[in-house]
């Protein structure tokens, strides 16, 4: 059966999956959840229920828990919303794609969907090696191959070789032909959301100009200007508060509700997307956010906890004894890795 992701919002109904699972909209009971599944409860973030209420998530029970049971990291399924919180820690890592073919000629690239060059492929694969030890429950990318490569490739070094696969759940035959028909196996998979919405920034009719070039047309301050600031946007192309406004809400609506229910989460995504993402988890004002840069295929930790986002730093290597990113939960998930893999 498809990997079937429900989300009851209060009085409506978005049924993803041929599950044929029975939500009673307006007052929020759950009826028919077949074996197999589970009933995640979140509360909205923003916008789609109104505050205070449940936002309910059935998910194929083997699709969403951690593949394999992790003792050290698994979510508690049986806490209320308030226990979730207290008890879960989980681990979100945010990586920008490796260097792309767009970036080594110095080209605006946005929405333009260019793949790796060699080195973006090494600086993935190098990002994965620093992240081989940290345990990922579900990957989050953009829409475009750059952010994808960089995940996938990446988790080629992953210690748990727990496979990543892109849900496809764009039409019903797409759901239907990309089902797994087995347990164990969905258990050793990690499930990969591609959305558009973590997309790098349109740059609108820079897209395609070499940026150099670009700022000896305008202005090396004009073209700073577009590229750091945050409400002002390029020609007919996207400010970073115009990315915020698709980025952060999608963050808030659908990775912070897997990161409280103890799920850890790799981002795959792009520059600007991650820099108004940080922006969010680390309250920085529009004026701090112009000076944050992130290199290509370096991977960011961040712990949440109790509703907090704690920023751990990038995990040097790991073999590195003493990576003070690592926190007790994460040392004891890699120690268990060790004894397993041993
Ligand atoms: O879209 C692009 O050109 C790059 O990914 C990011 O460009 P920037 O560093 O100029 O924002």
């Amino acid at each position: 059966m498809a990997n079937a992701m429900l989300h009851q919002t209060v009085g409506t109904l978005q049924l993803h999956g041929s599950s044929g699972i029975h939500f009673q909209g307006g007052n929020n009971s759950v009826r028919l959840v077949p074996k197999g599944f589970k009933v995640e409860v979140g509360f909205c973030k923003r916008g789609i229920c109104s505050s205070g209420e449940k936002k309910f998530s059935v998910i194929q029970a083997s699709a969403s828990q951690t593949s394999v049971f992790d003792p050290v990291l698994s979510p508690s399924n049986n806490g209320t919303h308030e226990s979730l919180k207290k008890s879960n820690e989980a681990a979100l890592i945010l990586i920008r794609h490796g260097e792309s073919l767009w970036n080594e000629k110095n080209l605006f690239t946005g929405c333009v969907d260019v793949p790796l060059t060699k080195k973006g492929v090494e600086e993935a694969i190098e990002a994965g090696k620093r992240i081989s030890n940290i345990p990922v429950d579900m990957i989050f990318t953009s829409a475009l191959i750059r952010a994808q490569m960089t995940a996938m490739l990446a988790m080629t070094q992953h210690r748990r070789k727990k496979v990543p696969i892109i849900m496809h759940n764009e039409n019903e035959q797409a759901r239907v032909w990309s089902q797994i028909h087995s347990e164990d196996t969905i258990k050793q998979s990690i499930p990969v959301i591609a959305a558009w919405q973590l997309n790098e920034r349109m740059y609108g009719e820079l897209q395609g100009l070499n940026k150099q070039e670009t700022a000896d047309r305008f202005g090396k301050e004009k073209v700073h200007e577009w590229r750091r600031s945050y409400d002002i946007p390029p020609p007919n192309g996207e400010s970073l508060e115009m990315c915020a406004e698709r980025a952060v809400a999608y963050f808030k609506d659908e990775i912070e509700p897997q990161l409280l229910s103890g799920k850890n989460v790799m981002i795959a995504a792009h520059g600007n997307s991650l820099r108004s993402i940080i922006m969010y988890l680390d309250k920085l004002t529009s004026q701090e956010v112009i000076s944050l840069e992130l290199s290509t295929g370096i991977p960011m930790l961040y712990i949440f906890k109790e509703g907090k986002f704690i920023r751990r730093g990038s995990p040097i290597a790991p073999t590195e004894a003493g990576v003070y990113a690592y926190t007790r939960k994460l040392a004891q998930y890699r120690q268990k890795l060790d004894e397993m893999l041993h």
